[in-house]
C-alpha cells in the first residue's frame, strides 16, 4: 500500500490540531491582554457606570444586529469557556501635585533653558558672545523673538545693576523672569462646572478638544477624563472624531478605565455634530458635570474647519453650548504648531491650550510663544504616554522643571 496518503493524513490531523492549539492559545492570550488593557493596573474593582454607547442619529448601532453572529463567535472554540472581564475601574492619581511628579521629565528633555542658561550666567564677565550665545539658546528653546529679547534685557539690566554671578542667585534671577514671561495671572482654571437652565434643565460643562491629527487629541480627551474624576467630578465622552474609526474604540477604552460612558457612532464619516449632540444630551439626561468632545481635526483647509468646528458647537449648543475649546498642540512641531494654533484660535474660539509631549522636546519655550501668540493660556500639559502623565500647567512649577 501507498504510503504517502496516511503520511498527508497524519500531517493533517497534526496540522489540525496544532492549529486548534495555537488558536485556543491565541484566544487565551487575547482575553488576556483584553482584560489587562481594560483595568490591569486598576487597583480595585468595579463600582463603574462604564455603560453600552447608544447609537448616535446618523449612526449604525454599536451592538450587532439581533441574529448576526459575533466575530468572536466565528473563531474556532476556545479552549476555555469565554468568561465576560469583570469591569474594574481604576483610580486615577490625583491632580493636585501633578507637575511636580512630573516635572523631572521637563528637565529630563535638556531643555536648552536649564542648564546651559545657567552656565553661561555664571560665568565671571559676561562678554557680548556670551548674550548671544543666551539668545541664541532661547531661540532654540522656541521661546519667540520678543520674548527673547525681552528676557534679555531684563536679565542684562538685572545682572549689571545686582553684580550677580553666585549660581543660586543666578537662578534666581532667571526664575523670576521666566515666571514673569509666563504671565502667571492668566485664569487657567477649566471651566468645567455644570449649570441650570432657566426651566431648571441641568446643563452639563461641554468641552469641545481640538487640534490637527497626531497632536495627541484623543489620548488627552481621556487623560482629561481621569483628571475630572480624580477630582470628582462625573464625566461623558462623545467620540465626533469619526474620520477614523478606532479613534472612538481608543476613547472608549480610556472611558471604560475609569468607569465614565463613551457616546459614539460606530460608521467612519458620520456627522459629528451629530455624535456631539448625542454626548451632550446624554450628559444632560445623566447629570453629568462634564462632557468632553474628541474632534476630528483633519479638514485640509480653513472654510472646511470653520464648517466642521461651528457646525459641532452649534449643533451641540442646541443642548449646552461649550464652555472650554482646548486646543491641543504638539510642542515638538515648534514654528508649524504654532502657524496650525492660529488657524484654530480664528476658527473655534479656542479658551485654552494644552501642549503635549513636552517630555520629547527641548523646546519648552514655546508655551510663552503660543501664550503670547494666542492671548489665551496654556492650561494642560502633557508629559508622557501614561495614563496619568497630563498636568495642570502651573507656572512655577513648570519654570522649576525647565530649570532643572
Ligand atoms: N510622549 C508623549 N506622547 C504623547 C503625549 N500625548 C499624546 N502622545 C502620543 O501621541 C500619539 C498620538 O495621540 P492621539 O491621541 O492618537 O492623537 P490625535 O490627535 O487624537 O490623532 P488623530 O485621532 O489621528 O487625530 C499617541 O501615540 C500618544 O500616546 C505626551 O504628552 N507625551
Amino acid at each position: 500500500m501507498n504510503e504517502l496518503p496516511w503520511i498527508e493524513i497524519i500531517s493533517a490531523v497534526v496540522v489540525l490540531a496544532g492549529g486548534g492549539g495555537i488558536a485556543g492559545l491565541l484566544a487565551a492570550r487575547r482575553r488576556r491582554r483584553h482584560q489587562e488593557d481594560d483595568g490591569g493596573r486598576a487597583p480595585q474593582a468595579g463600582t463603574g457606570t462604564a455603560t453600552a454607547p447608544r447609537p448616535v442619529e446618523t449612526a449604525e448601532p454599536e451592538t450587532a444586529e439581533p441574529g448576526a453572529a459575533a466575530p468572536e463567535a466565528a473563531a474556532p472554540a476556545p479552549a476555555e469557556p469565554e468568561v465576560a472581564p469583570a469591569p474594574t475601574v481604576e483610580t486615577p492619581a490625583p491632580t493636585a501635585g501633578r507637575l511636580v511628579r512630573l516635572r523631572d521629565r521637563l528637565a529630563r528633555s535638556g531643555s536648552p533653558l536649564g542648564a546651559r542658561l545657567l552656565s553661561v550666567l555664571s560665568r565671571d564677565s559676561l562678554t557680548e558672545d556670551d548674550w548671544d550665545e543666551i539668545e541664541e539658546e532661547l531661540l532654540l528653546a522656541d521661546v519667540g523673538a520678543g520674548p527673547t529679547t525681552e528676557l534679555l534685557d531684563a536679565l542684562r539690566t538685572k545682572v549689571r545693576v545686582l553684580g550677580v554671578r553666585e549660581p543660586a542667585a543666578v537662578r534666581d534671577l532667571l526664575r523670576s523672569e521666566l515666571v514673569a514671561l509666563l504671565d502667571p495671572g492668566m485664569d487657567r482654571a477649566l471651566r468645567t462646572e455644570p449649570t441650570t437652565a432657566e426651566d431648571g434643565t441641568h446643563l452639563p460643562a461641554v468641552t469641545l478638544v481640538v487640534g490637527v491629527n497626531g497632536t495627541g487629541k484623543t489620548t488627552t480627551v481621556g487623560k482629561l477624563a481621569r483628571v475630572l474624576v480624580a477630582d470628582g467630578r462625573s464625566v461623558v465622552l462623545g467620540a465626533a472624531d469619526t474620520f477614523r474609526a478606532a479613534a472612538a474604540d481608543q476613547l472608549t477604552t480610556w472611558g471604560n478605565r475609569v468607569g465614565v460612558p463613551t457616546v459614539r457612532s460606530d460608521r467612519e464619516g458620520a456627522d459629528p455634530a451629530s455624535v456631539a449632540f448625542e454626548a451632550v444630551a446624554r450628559g444632560r439626561d445623566d447629570k453629568a458635570d462634564v462632557v468632553l468632545v474628541d474632534t476630528a481635526g483633519r479638514l485640509q483647509n480653513k472654510a472646511g474647519l470653520m464648517d466642521e468646528l461651528g457646525k459641532i458647537v452649534r449643533v451641540a449648543s442646541k443642548v449646552a453650548a461649550p464652555s472650554e475649546v482646548l486646543l491641543v498642540l504638539d510642542a515638538t512641531t515648534g514654528q508649524n504648531g504654532l502657524s496650525q494654533a492660529r488657524v484654530f484660535a480664528e476658527v473655534a474660539g479656542v479658551t485654552g491650550i494644552v501642549l503635549t509631549k513636552l517630555d520629547g522636546t527641548a523646546k519648552g519655550g514655546i508655551v510663552v510663544q503660543v501664550q503670547r501668540e494666542l492671548g489665551v493660556p496654556v492650561k494642560l500639559v502633557g508629559l508622557g504616554e501614561g495614563p496619568d502623565d497630563l498636568a495642570p500647567f502651573e507656572v512655577e512649577e513648570f519654570v522649576d522643571g525647565i530649570l532643572g
